[in-house]
């Protein structure tokens, strides 16, 4: 089954773009091509059509084939809860957590998995483009990879290897990357990518015709550095976001250390009006204040207990009592919304130890987490204005209590979140509840927003972007040549 997997010389590189944007390409040349993500770590997660979840950006991958995202694109999701354990979602469902599983045993499991939704994925479509994770010389996790080069040899396909020019030094991470690998790991590597240029071609061409030299291994193109392109990000915040004169709205997303799902947040950083921020202590300075905000929103947390604790000890409880004082909003996202009940009860320990944490008591209701996640694609409205919104829920808490009585919004027919009686306080286990432009305009009215033309509407934002992706691959790479990888 033809299989290309891009590689990348680092995290970031652009790995998951590039194979966005092929899948976009050879979609639109009629080919029938599906993402492959062996292995991810990520806390952006999607819901797919068979009721798994795997890695946002696998499931914008799929967009850009124009298929639907299902499990086997990304068999093996790494969720991290704590600085050492992880959540592990095998085939998109929850296996168990990394340390307490024996670890030969779930390497052995994973491999098994991975091979198992390749050949699931190869049955279904003519072409696969994968992606792999990291680096493939981290040479400490060679032995059972999975998400590299251990999967590339498994399945014996080709692999090109982007570099990133823009952090620089990227003549050395390409050579670097393949003297350290195997002979055959070298030798199915058919040439690079380099990604993310800014300035004149001709300055680089020399050092791309001595890369090619040295390795006797093509460049199949260079990329130039596409500004302001916003795709779902893989995992971390990146710092895409347009704050122009018209930005009248201040909305502030405290950045939790397990912030889940902060793609939420895409719509909101394109909204002319809306002046959008994280913030961690970095920004603010330990102990200090979030700063002054119309709307604050506590984002979706994969623990929410921990991030709950984190948020009180930057002092940040206080902050949020003060805003609402002043007349401020407040806005809670599935993690965010329990964390405004009166508390959140974890008897079992399913995202860390098990305990109970009191919450922020914003309104009247207590979260218990539940083994056996609830996954799902929803639609319905939004009850006060009667708009329609639409997304997705993942989240094992199961929240009861007088506020629920008070809905925010109705999704598939039964009621779902809360609002306080003066409407400053709102919470929804939906996530993506800006992506519809009607949606955002309503929720950022009650805010205080006067609508100045319409929200972006994200879902057409998404298809845009990725069409102007693709356009910039077939003008800047041989596609000519990565189809012939595709063909052997
Ligand atoms: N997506 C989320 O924010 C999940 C919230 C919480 N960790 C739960 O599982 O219920």
């Amino acid at each position: 089954m033809p299989t290309l997997m891009i590689q990348g010389t680092t995290s970031d590189a652009g790995k998951s773009t590039v194979v966005a944007g092929l899948c976009r390409v050879l979609a639109r040349r009629g080919v029938s091509v599906a993402p492959f993500k062996p292995q991810n770590m990520a806390l952006n997660s999607a819901v797919t059509v068979d009721g798994g979840e795997i890695g946002r950006s696998t499931a914008l991958q799929a967009l850009a084939a124009g298929v639907e995202p299902h499990s086997d694109m990304n068999p093996v999701l790494l969720k991290p809860e704590s600085d050492r354990g992880a959540q592990v979602i095998l085939r998109g469902r929850v296996h168990g957590h990394l340390d307490a599983l024996d670890y030969h045993a779930y390497k052995r499991t994973a491999r098994e998995s991975v091979l198992a939704a390749w050949q699931a994925l190869s049955a279904r479509y003519d072409v696969i483009v994968a992606e792999g994770a990291g680096s493939p010389a981290e040479i400490n996790l060679r032995a059972n990879d999975i998400a590299n080069m251990g999967f590339a040899e498994m399945v014996d396909c080709p692999v090109v290897l982007v570099g990133d020019i823009d952090r620089g030094g990227v003549f050395a991470q390409l050579v670097g990357t393949l003297e350290l690998l195997s002979e055959s790991e070298r030798s199915r590597t058919r040439g690079f990518i380099v990604n993310r240029f800014r300035g004149d071609i001709s300055l680089l061409e020399p050092g791309l015709d001595w890369l090619t030299e040295r390795t006797g291994k093509p460049v199949f193109g260079t990329l130039p550095y596409l500004q302001g392109l916003l795709l779902d990000a893989e995992d971390s915040i990146g710092r895409i976001g347009r704050v122009g004169p018209g930005a009248t709205l201040k909305v502030v997303v405290p950045a939790l250390p397990r912030i889940s799902n902060h793609n939420d947040f895409d719509p909101l950083r394109l909204h002319p009006q809306v002046d959008l921020s994280f913030v961690g202590p970095h920004q603010v300075g330990p102990g200090r204040a979030i700063p002054p905000a119309d709307l604050i929103i506590l984002p979706g947390s994969k623990s929410t207990r921990s991030d709950l604790a984190w948020l009180r000890a930057q002092g940040w409880e206080e902050a949020i009592q003060r805003h609402l004082r002043y007349g401020g909003r407040v806005l809670g996202i599935c993690g965010g919304l329990q964390m405004l009940g009166r508390a959140v009860h974890d008897p079992d320990g399913l995202e860390g130890p098990a305990g109970s944490t009191p919450g922020l008591g914003l309104l009247e209701f207590e979260t218990r987490m539940v083994a056996g996640k609830q996954l799902r694609n929803v639609s319905g409205r939004l009850l006060r204005e009667g708009v329609p919104i639409a997304g997705y829920e993942i989240h094992n808490g199961v929240s009861e209590g007088p506020a629920l009585a008070r809905p925010l919004l109705e999704l598939q027919g039964r009621p779902d979140g809360a609002e306080s009686a003066d409407g400053q306080v709102m919470g929804t286990y939906l996530h993506g509840l800006f992506d519809r432009p009607e949606a955002c305009v309503a929720l950022l009215a009650r805010c205080g927003l006067e609508a100045q033309g319409s929200a972006v509407d994200y879902q057409a934002h998404r298809q845009q972007e990725l069409d102007r992706l693709a356009d910039c691959l077939e003008a800047n790479l041989d596609m000519a040549a990565i189809e012939r990888l595709l063909e052997c």
